[in-house]
């Protein structure tokens, strides 16, 4: 719980970097909150995994790919009226397959050094996240 008492969903994203230094933002699927927003892929954390286990899920279902390993990057909170989120920000450049919107979600390949991403909306905790990156990365 949190100071306004609501429960806590945990998230894990992932933050691809390919070897031209891009990351890659995907759009959110029809049907779930904050439809057609991109995001950085990831989802909730199922009891029992870890942050490292759900990134392995979630992006071998959406995206097609089997990450090898993954370094922590930040954990941010955002109130959304949905749902109270913390997000376990994590950066991966180890994985095997392309990355596919394997749920049927656009994808976009994003330079890392750009003033903003050339996809909107962006969902509003996705934007602490790449400023996060950018610090990072300097
Ligand atoms: N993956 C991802 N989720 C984010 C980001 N920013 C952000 O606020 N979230 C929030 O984190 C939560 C992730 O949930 P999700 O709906 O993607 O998770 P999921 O795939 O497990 O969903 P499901 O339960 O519908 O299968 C959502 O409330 C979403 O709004 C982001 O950049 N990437």
């Amino acid at each position: 719980m949190n100071e306004i008492n609501r429960p806590i969903t945990v998230v894990a994203a992932g933050i691809l970097i390919d070897s031209e230094n891009r990351y890659l933002l995907g759009q959110r699927p029809a049907g779930k909150p904050y439809a057609g927003y991109w995001e950085v892929p990831g989802g909730k954390v199922e009891k029992g995994e870890t942050v490292f286990q759900a990134l392995q899920r979630e992006l071998q279902e959406e995206l097609g790919i089997a990450i090898r390993s993954s370094e922590e990057l930040t954990v941010l909170e955002h109130d959304y009226p949905h749902a109270y989120v913390r997000l376990y920000v994590s950066i991966i450049r180890d994985w095997t397959g392309t990355p596919m919107g394997c749920e049927g979600q656009a994808l976009s390949w994003e330079l890392i050094g750009a003033e903003k991403p050339s996809v909107e909306p962006l969902l509003p905790a996705a934007w602490p996240m790449l400023e996060c990156l950018r610090r990072f990365l300097a």
